[in-house]
């Protein structure tokens, strides 16, 4: 088997009082985009920083292209941090420059301007660029070093669905190039459309890992049955099937038998008016699994 870009055995992170990992292991394929999902709390900053080296483990084993993480790692890593401020009273290109004179190995400068989509605001002053440029910026920024392995943690939070989808094709560049991308994210319209393999966490731990598409070949084979906020839940004790109250106020029923579920209802005299019912998707695995909404 091919050596994999990254490797995770059995890690372990404690904070003072929080075991916030309890022993995980992942493998990344070189030139593939891994996910890491889960609900609030459930341990994705904390792997991933961990990884990156920011954090140290408590225990466990992290390889890099088959050894341990060294200065081959600090050289092709590219990091893009959350929530990260960007140097006041600079601009755009400034602060791109800035980085990119960090490096010995670096991206061409044109390239990257243009990978990232940064042409129109080079000139414009950090503070002044929305939400979505920033990201863009800060991705630039983590592609400086021209990176074999890239962090994104939580790259489009906060982001309209235009610049989202600005985001996704960005890295779907970076996959077509052969890099790795490790993703952290609450979309799973993102996890579906960008991530080879995903692994789902929950209080520390990983409950589901595989190939994108044979986890929701294996677990999405049914239907998702969406009904009206105004629904009470004392009316789904006698269900066959899991449900949950999604945030948005909708009730969401998981069933692999469609027809058995709706008569069901019906039999419950349950009132069926505005149902919505549509295939499973990795979100109702994730629901399933977890039994958490996502925060959106
Ligand atoms: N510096 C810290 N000190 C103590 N506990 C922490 C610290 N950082 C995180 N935790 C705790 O560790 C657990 C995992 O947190 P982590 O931020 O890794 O989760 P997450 O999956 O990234 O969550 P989110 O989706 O909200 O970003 C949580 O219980 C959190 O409160």
């Amino acid at each position: 088997m091919e050596t994999p870009t990254l490797e995770v055995r059995n890690l372990v992170k404690h904070y003072a009082d929080v075991e916030a990992v309890k022993g995980i292991s992942f493998a990344i394929r070189p030139g593939t985009c891994f996910g890491l999902l889960g609900p609030n709390g459930a341990g994705k900053t904390t792997t991933i920083e961990v990884v990156e080296g920011i954090l140290p483990e408590t225990s466990g084993e992290i390889l890099y292209k088959g050894t341990p993480r060294g200065e081959s790692f600090t050289r092709e890593a590219g990091i893009q941090l959350q929530n990260t401020e960007l140097p006041m009273y600079l601009t755009v290109e400034e602060t791109l420059d800035t980085f990119r004179n960090l490096y010995t190995r670096r991206a061409g400068r044109e390239a990257l301007i243009a990978a990232c989509r940064l042409e129109e605001i080079l000139k414009r002053d950090n503070r002044k660029i929305s939400g979505g440029q920033k990201q863009r910026l800060l991705l630039a920024m983590a592609l400086a070093n021209d990176p074999d392995l890239i962090f994104l943690d939580e790259p489009t939070t906060g982001l309209d669905p235009q610049a989202r989808r600005h985001l996704w094709e960005i890295v779907d560049t970076l996959k077509k190039e052969g890099k790795t991308v490790v993703l952290t994210t609450h979309y799973m319209d993102e996890a579906q459309t960008l991530c080879d393999e995903i692994a789902i966490m929950d209080h520390g731990r990983i409950i589901a890992m595989g190939e994108t598409d044979a986890l929701l070949a294996a677990h999405c084979k049914g239907s998702s049955i969406l009904l009206p906020g105004t629904t009470r839940e004392e009316s789904f004790a006698a269900l066959s099937t899991p449900w949950f109250r999604l945030p948005d106020g909708r009730i969401s029923i998981q069933t692999e038998d469609t027809n058995r579920s709706l008569n069901e209802l019906v039999a419950m005299g349950i009132d069926l008016s505005g149902i919505v019912v549509m295939p499973q998707t990795l979100e109702d695995l994730f629901l399933k699994l977890t039994g958490n909404a996502l925060r959106t």
